[in-house]
């Protein structure tokens, strides 16, 4: 079984499609990349997958995630998968994080369900919160912990909201553009970070970005999307490197210019 199933998946608003016929899979320890220009559908299929979408917005067709029904699921059996399941990293740390609380009580939240789930002795939650603050390579994990959100930097901000999602120990980890909203060497040691911790924890991903040279760097398989249909499906090297698609030999043409524009500076 799939840990993720989406078949058919339409998103709609007002009676028009935003997203339509949509489907794939990503199996245990996955990595798959959603790509596309701005407004193709990709947060909105993210949104779909954990349960997110504003209620204007509305799925159809079927998401299976570790084998439940998330169309349509009511909120109970969506707090049961959120975290365990599927955690989001979103763009803006901030949307993750409350700024009116320090960073290491917002940690404890989510290790607090793990335990209670785990059946593990609450006791340990303080030592397991300065483990994960080292587990994303913050120096100085106690201060980190004892500070708001608006203490700590961007790229800082974005580890502890990596740490929040790890806390669930989730089987999927959904990436929706980690690194957009940073610098370009904070950005690559994200990345490096999330390649890492992917790969020592056995999690599935869905790493959604428009940013191609990106996606490749962290993805086996990609996906392109244009106005919310699938384009072309694959192997990251061949969909990326002989795109069979005009769409997608344009995505790579454009960021090929980029580089030798770059590159020529
Ligand atoms: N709340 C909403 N109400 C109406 N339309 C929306 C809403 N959210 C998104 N859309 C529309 O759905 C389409 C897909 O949006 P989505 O945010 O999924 O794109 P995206 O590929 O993630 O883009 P970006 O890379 O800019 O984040 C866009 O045309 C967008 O305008």
């Amino acid at each position: 079984m799939s840990l993720l199933a989406v078949n058919n998946l339409a998103i709609a608003t007002g009676g028009h499609d935003l997203v339509a016929d949509l489907s794939f899979a990503i199996e245990p320890g996955q990595r798959l990349g959603l790509i596309g220009e701005s407004g193709s559908g990709k947060s909105l299929t993210a949104m779909a997958i954990s349960g997110l979408l504003p209620p204007a917005i509305v799925p159809r067709g079927s998401v299976t995630l570790d084998g439940v029904e998330v169309i349509g699921a009511p909120e109970r059996k969506l707090n049961k998968l959120r975290g365990a399941a599927s955690a989001v990293v979103f763009q803006e740390p901030l949307t993750a994080l409350d700024p009116l609380m320090k960073l290491g009580r917002q940690l404890a939240e989510p290790l607090r369900r793990r335990f209670r789930r785990e059946g593990r002795d609450l006791a340990g939650i303080e030592a397991e919160t300065i483990a994960l603050l080292e587990r994303v390579s913050l120096p100085q994990p106690q201060r980190i912990a004892n500070a708001y959100p608006y203490e700590v930097s961007g790229g800082q901000r974005q580890r502890v909201a990596i740490a929040m999602a790890l806390a669930c120990r989730p089987k999927l980890l959904i990436a929706d553009e980690p690194t957009t909203a940073l610098d370009v060497t904070t950005q690559a040691e994200i990345l490096a970070l999330l390649d890492s911790l992917v790969r020592d924890l056995g999690m599935a991903l869905l790493f959604i970005s428009h940013d191609l040279p990106v996606v490749s760097t962290i993805v086996d398989q990609v996906l392109v999307l244009r106005q919310g249909r699938m384009v072309e499906t694959g192997p990251v090297k061949s969909v990326l490197g002989t795109p069979t698609q005009q769409y997608t030999q344009s995505l790579v043409a454009a960021a090929r210019a980029f580089d030798t524009a770059l590159g020529a500076r």
